[in-house]
């Protein structure tokens, strides 16, 4: 039987879609949109000023966090990391940031508020990934290469604390030419998130100092509602 030429064309890992500008507080940036054909998940890339020099370009690789990002939630760094990174990059009036479709470090929406209720029970961000059956960290960064390429990025200057991020896109090809700490907004709800990151995940970030615990000790977490509605 003869093989048709579909059937010899491999899928593509991501498929570039369209861009629009996008003005946000902080600069003007263009959102380009990827379809990733195996899931159907939309990916996209905030990017700003001329990426095609050649220099290492300042980039965020972010993983989505619908309640950090959007919700405000003060449970994780996210929306703040998000904010930051792309007030550096307006500051710096050239970079990247893509926007990575893997909610809850890879295990979806619904999932990780499953974490967040054993994490109420006492788990830790990882133990309760693993109570789940689930990975610590379920993510794959191999899309960043192909967004990477559509603006001829081959070597980034990374706003990132997680050295997992920094040894995955060395992996996928792209250099990553400086990691630039990305420290934002500790609080008493986050406080013990962001130490298990830093003794369970690898992440490079100094934990509380005393006199720091002291004053977040002054803010008292609302009490998560006890019943299991
Ligand atoms: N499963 C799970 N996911 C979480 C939890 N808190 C935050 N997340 C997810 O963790 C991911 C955070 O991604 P990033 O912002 O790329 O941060 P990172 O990998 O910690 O590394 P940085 O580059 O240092 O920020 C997002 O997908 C969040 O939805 C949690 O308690 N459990
Ligand atoms: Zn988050």
């Amino acid at each position: 039987m003869q093989a048709t030429a579909a059937a010899l064309t491999p899928p593509s890992l991501l498929d570039y879609a369209t861009s629009c500008a996008l003005p946000t507080p902080w600069a003007q940036f263009t959102l380009h949109a990827w379809v990733e054909p195996a899931t159907g998940k939309e990916h996209l890339a905030m990017a700003l000023g001329d990426l095609s020099t050649g220099e290492p370009v300042l980039a965020r690789v972010h993983s989505e966090c619908l309640t950090g990002d959007v919700m405000f939630s003060q449970r994780c760094d996210c929306g703040a990391q998000l904010e930051g990174a792309l007030q550096r990059i307006a500051e710096e009036g050239r970079g990247i940031l893509l926007y990575l479709r893997q909610e809850g470090r890879g295990i979806g929406l619904v999932n990780k508020i499953r974490a967040y209720r054993l994490q109420e029970a006492g788990a830790d961000t990882v133990e309760a990934n693993l109570q789940l059956g689930f990975h610590a960290d379920a993510r794959n960064y191999e899309l960043c290469r192909p967004m990477l390429e559509q603006f001829g990025i081959k070597s980034v200057r990374l706003m990132t604390n997680n050295p997992r991020k920094i040894d995955a896109l060395n992996r996928i090809g792209v250099t990553v030419a400086e990691r630039v700490p990305l420290l934002v907004n500790r609080n008493a709800y986050n406080n013990s998130y962001l130490n298990t990151k830093q003794a369970k995940l690898g992440h490079m970030m100094a934990p509380l100092t005393a006199v720091e615990q002291g004053e977040q000790a002054l803010v008292e977490p609302a009490k998560a509602p006890s019943s299991a509605s």
